[in-house]
């Protein structure tokens, strides 16, 4: 089998996913070569789109920077175009210019098409309601890694004074008035729920205040964004923030945070592989949760502070890994979507390991097929974290022992997931033989001409056949 380093070159930005859509569904990895090389990082995943949303509360155009081709940014380009935004490549590299002065409309047969696709379009309700006074929101997508209700959205979006009707279609939404400024409490620390706040408070009347906030990074710089716009809001301690709201935002322009969600997914790929992978773009300071955990498992990292030249290095510095017992958090926790491609590096740790997954109550289902390639994983329902969670009453395996080193055979397996999709890829490079992959497109959700990267890394992979249309 051939490596196909050579063959697959990096696209520009384009807006649509015509050229990921004809690449093979599933992939062969063959397994035994430590991952060697350098990536490269662009906008993270789980701010680029709600950037893009807040483009929808400006009078005039935005400039989005650093968008990472990836189909969550074709699906809310798809979205935006159906309320009359215009969405084009900017004149920069990685550039997108996106325009709401004509939005007037919401093509309900256009919205819907986007069904079942991400969790994104829940987003539009505060910004759609701010400036059509409607707004209808199909089924939501995501991975599907626990039940993700949306009850703090809709208390929410009630508390400023929006109207909601679930119907068969999806949610229709409409404010009477203009939304005012109120006083919400989360349930828990939810970042698409403090996000649905953050973009309806900054035009509603008033002032509004959040409680029991989520701050993770990709919220501080949406706040970053909104703030550029025009927007009133403050952080304060303890999870608390205050939005003034004011009546008219202007466009931004603005450099999305690079990925610290994929920097991790690379970082856990060296240490499973034994490689060495340097990651251009990664930040220390949005990683330092992670980071110390990397080192505690007997990982290496060096990070390059220079300016134009800043990244982290990630290595398996040789000798065994350590085990270890972790809890994945709200920020400034373990964030949950690090936990699969660091369980895979886990299965390679001298002795036992223990993750408590706290934030999604399935989100070690992915762990049966590592089993099938010969580690050692056990579910437990039980919270064998230090700290209880939501999940400890409720009958979910949500907490997980890894004996290790095992020896990783190859296997046929199926991605139910983005990051778990990822993290097979790293469980197959560091397997004995050749697996097959099904259902890699899940993977271009979030990780950027992945196969890309992993080629010029040393992957020795081949597309299988049958495109996915
Ligand atoms: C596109 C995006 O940014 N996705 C991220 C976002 O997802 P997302 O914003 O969907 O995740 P949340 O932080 O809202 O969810 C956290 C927990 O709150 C619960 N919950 C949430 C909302 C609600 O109305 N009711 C409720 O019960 C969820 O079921 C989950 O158990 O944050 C997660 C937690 O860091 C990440 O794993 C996802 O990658
Ligand atoms: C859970 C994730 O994404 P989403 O919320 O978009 O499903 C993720 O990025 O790991």
């Amino acid at each position: 089998m051939n490596s196909t380093s050579a063959t697959i070159l990096p696209r520009p930005l384009a807006l649509d996913a015509s050229a990921s859509a004809l690449r093979p569904d599933r992939i062969h990895v063959t397994g035994g070569t430590p991952l060697t090389g350098e990536v490269t990082l662009r906008g993270a995943k789980n701010l680029v789109p709600k950037a893009m949303v807040a483009a929808l509360l400006g009078s005039g155009p935005s400039r989005l920077r650093n968008v990472p081709q990836i189909s969550d940014v074709h699906i809310v380009t798809g979205l935006l175009e159906a309320h009359g935004v215009t969405v084009r490549t900017g004149e920069v590299r990685d550039e997108l210019v996106l325009d709401p002065t004509s939005v007037d409309k919401a093509d309900h047969a256009e919205i819907a098409a986007h069904a079942g696709e991400s969790r994104i379009p829940i987003l539009l309700c505060g910004p759609l309601l701010h400036r059509i006074g409607h707004a209808f929101i199909p089924d939501l997508g995501g991975c599907r890694i626990g039940d993700r209700p949306i009850d703090f959205h809709l208390d929410a979006l009630r508390a400023f004074g929006a109207v909601v009707d679930k119907r068969a279609d999806g949610l229709h939404l409409e404010a009477p008035q203009r939304l005012r400024g109120t006083k919400i409490t989360l349930p828990y620390p939810s970042v698409g729920s403090t996000e649905q706040v953050l973009l309806t408070a900054v035009l509603a009347e008033g002032v509004t205040e959040l409680r029991n906030a989520a701050t993770e990074p990709e919220i501080v710089d949406l706040i970053a964004i909104l703030q550029k716009m025009g927007a009133i809001i403050s952080v304060l301690d303890n999870r608390v923030i205050h939005i003034t709201g004011v009546d008219r935002l202007e466009g931004y322009t603005h450099r999305a945070l690079p990925d610290r969600l994929e920097a991790a997914s690379w970082a856990c790929a060296a240490l499973a592989t034994g490689g060495d992978i340097l990651v251009s773009g990664a930040q220390q300071g949005s990683m330092m949760t992670f980071l110390n955990v990397f080192r505690r498992v007997g990982g290496a990292f060096e990070v390059d502070d220079t300016p134009g030249a800043a990244g982290i290095r990630f290595w398996h510095p040789g000798g065994a890994l350590k085990t270890l017992a972790l809890e994945t958090d709200v920020h400034p926790g373990f964030q949950t979507d690090w936990q699969q491609p660091l369980v895979v590096a886990l299965t390679q740790a001298q002795g036992l390991s223990i993750v408590h997954e706290t934030v999604y109550e399935k989100r070690l289902g992915f762990t049966n097929a590592l089993v099938s390639m010969g580690a050692q994983v056990q579910l437990y329902r039980e919270c064998l974290g230090g700290t209880p969670c939501r999940f400890g009453q409720r009958n979910f395996m949500h907490s997980a022992v890894i004996s290790g080193p095992t020896k990783l055979h190859a296997a046929e397996l199926e991605i139910p997931d983005l990051r778990a999709g990822f993290s097979y890829l790293i469980a197959a490079l560091a397997a004995q033989g050749t697996s097959t992959v099904h259902g890699i497109s899940l993977i271009n959700r979030g990780y950027e001409d992945f196969a890309f990267k992993l080629g010029a890394l040393g992957a020795r992979f081949e597309f299988g056949e049958n495109a996915v249309d």
